[in-house]
């Protein structure tokens, strides 16, 4: 079967500047959950970046459902592929039911919104448990709040990837759990950065550890995310304990 995301010999710099991403080359199935694990400045914001067609590779090819993602225009690329990102929108006036309304632009054909238009907004509001502050400004909303509006907002957009850059961020226990919980329940294909080990331990099928700009591990987390690859990754001393039912991480700086 076609994987839904291909990336092949990819390799990435800012303008006039040495590549940060080297050669990376993965695919990643329909309906699989994969996160990206790696030090700050390892380049996981970067590849995303590649994903939701932001910037385009230096060299090399990203494939969405077969096709180069630069040979599509930009729309119907965002009517496969959603982005959770960190920033967030500066509008703050906007209500939550207008910022999640947004995810329906690469879908709108006429001028205003359709029923079915405000049908899906209505049901990613339901989903993430948003009925209640569809009226209030996004501006007056937690930290929390504002960023399962901006998963509304990318479910609004009904892609097959959803593409997440530290999701959790902002989020208590509970919401982190239920949010990693709903995503693995969407069916979709999932990319994620996280930093949390231990979740992407338990959320993902796959885990793909970038350092310095490569890939060091692309595996299932048991075997992703070892001692070895934990030390080299963070630079520190790492033991998974694998005794319990979910492996325990701990690190230490070097002796
Ligand atoms: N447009 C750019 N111009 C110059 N340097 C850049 C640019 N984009 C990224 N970088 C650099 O590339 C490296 C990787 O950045 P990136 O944001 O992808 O890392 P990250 O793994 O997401 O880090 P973090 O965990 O801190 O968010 C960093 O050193 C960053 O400063």
């Amino acid at each position: 079967m076609t994987p839904v995301v291909e990336l092949s010999g990819v390799h990435w710099g800012p303008k006039r500047q040495a590549d940060i991403l080297h050669d990376l080359t993965f695919s990643v199935a329909a309906g699989e959950v994969l996160a990206i694990c790696g030090a700050n400045g390892a380049g996981k914001s970067s590849l995303l970046r590649l994903l939701y067609r932001h910037q385009a590779p230096r060299k090399g090819t990203v494939r969405l459902m077969g096709r180069d993602l630069w040979l599509m225009k930009a729309p119907e690329a965002a009517r496969i592929v959603a982005a959770v990102l960190q920033e967030q929108p500066t509008d703050f006036a906007l209500t939550t039911r207008q910022i999640v309304a947004l995810g329906r632009l690469p879908h709108r054909k006429g001028f205003g919104p359709g029923t079915l238009d405000n049908a899906v907004v209505e049901a990613a509001l339901r989903r993430m448990d948003l009925t209640a502050f569809a009226d209030r400004p996004f501006g007056t909303l937690s930290g929390g709040e504002r960023q399962r509006v901006m998963v509304a907002r990318a479910l609004a957009q009904e892609p097959q990837v959803i593409v997440l850059d530290e999701p959790t961020n902002h989020l208590d226990i509970r919401h982190q759990l239920e949010l990693l919980a709903l995503l693995r329940g969407l069916g979709l294909t999932v990319i994620t950065t996280l930093h949390d080990l231990t979740l992407a331990a338990d959320f993902a099928d796959r885990v793909l550890v970038l350092h310095q700009g490569r890939i060091i591990a692309d595996a299932p987390p048991s075997q992703a995310l070892t001692e070895a690859t934990i030390a080299r990754a963070f630079n520190v001393t790492a033991r998974v304990d694998r005794s319990g039912p979910a492996p325990r991480f701990s690190f230490q700086l070097h002796g």
